[in-house]
């Protein structure tokens, strides 16, 4: 297999299953350094399985995952280490309801890294002033629309400092008027070279932010390439097929 050598993230020959079910088959990607590379495929197709995998939310049973020169896939992988490189978003914010703000993005800064109060709230009001959120610390999520908790999702990872920062649907969940603040924030977020793996079923988002495209169908990468390419010169019918339904 032709890799890059400057890949964040390698997958080689990656197959999950639940049960019986053979989601993913035989997954080989190269995930490029300071690019944002979007997921697209139809519902089904294993986008978030492989999303999950990446951070060992799933553990596959066959194949490996390479973070840098690491494998993550390794059975004695420090998982909380781990999930300090690879931040993750997910489409339901998973905030804790209970905690205000403050303690929902400092919580894994005291309790994973060991570090002081002050210290983490220091870090997490610089975080929670790039969302502009700055104000919002004594909120408790209930009390923000759903674009903010989202947000205060984002500085939480990004208060950890990861290498590489997982997306999935993270505006699916959001009203209609709430989806733009959040995509801009994760465009802000790619143009400051973070290495983002983004599953979306935002076009324009993954059209206009994604320096590499991934479409996935029934478990399997079927094309790849810049997004302008994978848009406009749709090779497989079952790509040409999900762009007219989702265009
Ligand atoms: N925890 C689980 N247990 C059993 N089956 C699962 C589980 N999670 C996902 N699946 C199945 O695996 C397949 C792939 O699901 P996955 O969520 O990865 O797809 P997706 O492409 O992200 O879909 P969507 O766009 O709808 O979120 C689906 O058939 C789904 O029903």
């Amino acid at each position: 297999m032709k890799t890059d050598p400057k890949a964040a993230v390698r997958f080689i020959d990656l197959n999950k299953s639940y049960g019986a079910v053979h989601v993913l088959h035989d997954i080989n990607l190269d995930v490029p350094e300071a690019t944002t590379t979007c997921i697209i495929g139809p519902s089904g197709s294993g986008k978030s399985t492989l999303l999950r995998c990446t951070n060992l939310l799933e553990r596959p049973e066959a194949g490996k995952i390479m973070i840098g020169d690491e494998e993550a896939t390794a059975r004695d992988t420090n998982i909380d280490k781990l999930r300090e490189r690879v931040g993750m978003v997910f489409q339901h914010f998973c905030l804790f309801n209970h905690l205000d703000v403050m303690d929902n993005v400092t919580l894994a800064l005291r309790k994973v890294r060991k570090m002081g109060r002050a210290q983490a709230e220091a870090l997490a009001m610089e975080q929670l002033d790039a969302v502009g959120l700055k104000g919002f610390e004594r909120r408790r999520p209930a009390d923000l629309s759903g674009g903010q908790q989202q947000r205060v999702a984002i500085a939480r990872s990004l208060a950890m400092q990861p290498a590489i920062m997982l997306f999935d649907e993270a505006t699916s969940a959001l009203d209609p008027e709430l989806v733009k603040g959040v995509l801009e924030l994760m465009g802000e977020l790619a143009k400051s070279g973070m290495t983002m793996i983004v599953v979306t079923h935002e076009m324009r988002f993954a059209r206009e932010v994604a320096g590499r495209l991934v479409f996935m169908d029934k478990g399997r990468i079927v094309e790849q390439g810049p997004p302008d390419e994978v848009f406009d010169q749709p090779k497989s019918p079952r790509l040409q097929h999900f762009l007219n339904q989702v265009l």
